[in-house]
């Protein structure tokens, strides 16, 4: 490698995780030592069996849970060991979520969803409407800023929920099973508009599926089975360009 390549840190760092269920007197332990860099402006698929603890980790680097072991570092900032509160408030600045069945609220419109995320911010009115505006804009979706979910199809609630998770310009996108009630035209829509957020905006995106389409289109994979990451060294950390 040419010494003038700049290599910058991961921007998602997951070292030695752990993490097991606890049901009554029985103990299921669904990660072991996860260890994974994951680089600024990826679009990393993240695939396995039913059961293997995708969503399960999925959901520890967006700080919705916290490992029984090990450290998640996400845009140089340690998440794991903070409290609930602090979490709330780390995830509402720094992860947009992406879910199966979009999660819009029925009487808002478009536009008033999109809006949602920003009235944490503390920005203006007028400035919480221009971002939507554009972010919805950047789905192509500016001619349906006034419809009400349920006005729209499918692809055009999950396009919506693209937006709403990058109008507050969060350090990664998390997305579980996107593609998953969504018919192919409007999957390939959906996959294409995420391909382009990470190639062109540089937005890093860590996509759960069960589906070799959607990750095909990602630029990178990642397989979990029975907890472990198959086809990735669990010790050697790589370095991002
Ligand atoms: N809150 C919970 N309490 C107890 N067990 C849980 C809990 N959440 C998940 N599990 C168990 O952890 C394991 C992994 O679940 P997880 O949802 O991460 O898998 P997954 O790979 O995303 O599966 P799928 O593809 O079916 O969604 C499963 O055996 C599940 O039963």
């Amino acid at each position: 490698m040419p010494e003038s390549v700049v290599k910058h840190p991961p921007i998602v760092r997951i070292e030695g995780v752990g993490k097991a269920y606890r049901r009554g007197k029985q103990t299921i332990r669904v990660l072991e030592k996860i260890t994974l860099d994951i680089c600024e402006g990826d679009f990393l698929a993240l695939m396995g069996p039913s059961g293997s603890g995708k969503s399960t980790l999925l959901n520890l680097i967006a700080g919705l849970d916290q490992p029984d072991e090990g450290r998640i570092t996400v845009g140089g900032m340690e998440i794991t060991g903070l409290s609930e509160t602090e979490l709330a408030r780390w995830r509402a600045l720094h992860v947009g979520f992406i879910f199966q069945f979009y999660n819009l609220i029925p009487v808002l419109t478009a536009l008033e969803n999109v809006e949602l995320p920003l009235l944490l911010t503390g920005l203006p009115r007028k400035e919480r409407r221009e971002h939507a505006r554009s972010a919805l804009r950047l789905v192509n979706l500016e001619d349906r800023l006034d419809h009400y979910p349920g006005e729209l199809s499918g692809g055009q609630q999950q396009r919506t929920a693209i937006a709403r998770a990058v109008v507050t310009d969060p350090t990664i996108l998390v997305a579980d099973e996107p593609t998953g009630d969504l018919d192919r035209a409007s999957a390939d829509d959906v996959l294409r508009l995420m391909e382009q957020l990470a190639r062109e905006l540089g937005k890093t995106v860590i996509m759960v599926t069960h589906d070799p389409r959607a990750a095909k289109r990602a630029h990178s994979m990642k397989v979990l089975d029975k907890g472990v990451l198959t086809d990735a060294p669990q010790t050697a950390l790589s370095e991002c360009l």
